[in-house]
């Protein structure tokens, strides 16, 4: 894995010493076949920070990941480690930030080892080939994430928690100082889920990287992130530590759902609770 830039070290303390953020997203608008999908949000990633993006389905989280990831014209509002994401070429920028999208293209016919692999192409010269140091690069991360036994697989063969451990090795074989990862345990047991966001984290810690995520599972989103953000029609509704965003009153209004937050040492525990019923 890539080490962070010199002088960039874990913790939101790096935006007081004016290093610049992770990611620093202004005003950013995005329009989607004339439709408003994110209008005038602002967010920033400290290097090192865990955040997750929380909001009802269609909020617009997807979209946010995929702007700040350079997978939608945002130029000028995008941010990253200081550089605007304009600024940045295609192979600088695979270098910069890997995302685990919400439903990856699989390409077809393709084995586990072949896919991770692709994680290294913003390190292969043009017309060149993966070096031994590539390779060893993937084997390390298929170790790490429990698919040694899956190499050479097709990548259609395997099981929707399987597949998506794959589509994470493919992002962290990328050595990438930020990870963008849009709901990455959806299909994950949670035995799987729980050693995933493990490693994750783990990584943080070892290679300062930065996490910037989107889950619908608001108990676990809290237990992980650093700060949350709660996004409701493609605007910012709050933002801050998990035990001021997940609140009832904030869940309850932006989700329409009936809700108990249990403050545990783990963060808050968000319970679904079913209406009164009426006699
Ligand atoms: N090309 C498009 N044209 C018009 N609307 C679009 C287009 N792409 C996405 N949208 C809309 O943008 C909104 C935000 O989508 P997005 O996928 O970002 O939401 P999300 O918060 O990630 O939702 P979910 O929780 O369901 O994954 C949705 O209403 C979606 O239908």
């Amino acid at each position: 894995m890539i080490p962070p830039p010199p002088g960039q070290q874990p913790g939101t303390e790096s935006v007081k010493a004016g290093v610049p953020p992770a990611v620093e997203v202004r005003d950013l608008h995005v329009r989607l076949d004339g439709v408003p999908i994110l209008t005038g949000v602002d967010l920033t990633v400290a290097v090192g920070e865990w955040v997750t993006v929380i909001g009802p389905n269609g909020a617009g989280k997807s979209t946010l990941l995929r702007a700040v990831g350079g997978l939608l014209p945002a130029p000028d509002a995008v941010r990253l480690f200081g550089t605007p994401l304009g600024a940045l070429r295609r192979r600088e920028r695979a270098r910069v930030v890997a995302t685990v999208a919400q439903y990856p293209v699989v390409p077809p016919g393709m084995a586990v080892l072949d896919y991770v692999l692709l994680g290294r192409n913003p390190y292969i010269p043009p017309l060149g080939r993966e070096s031994a140091a590539d390779l060893a690069v993937v084997d390390e991360v298929l170790d790490r994430l429990d698919l040694t036994n899956f190499r050479t697989r097709e990548l259609a063969t395997l099981s929707g928690g399987e597949r998506q451990r794959v589509f994470l090795a493919r992002a962290l074989a990328q050595g990438a100082t930020l990870l963008l990862l849009d709901e990455p345990t959806s299909a994950l047991d949670i035995g799987h889920q729980q050693e995933v966001l493990e490693l994750v984290d783990r990584l943080r810690g070892e290679h300062g990287l930065t996490v910037l995520a989107t889950m619908h599972d608001l108990s676990i989103a809290g237990e992980y992130a650093d700060r949350m953000v709660l996004l409701d029609t493609g605007r910012v509704a709050a933002a801050g530590a998990p035990h001021e965003v997940l609140t009832e009153t904030l869940l309850s209004r932006h989700y329409r759902a009936h809700v108990k937050v249990i403050p545990t040492p783990h963060g808050p525990l968000v319970l679904p609770t079913r209406p009164r019923r009426h006699p």
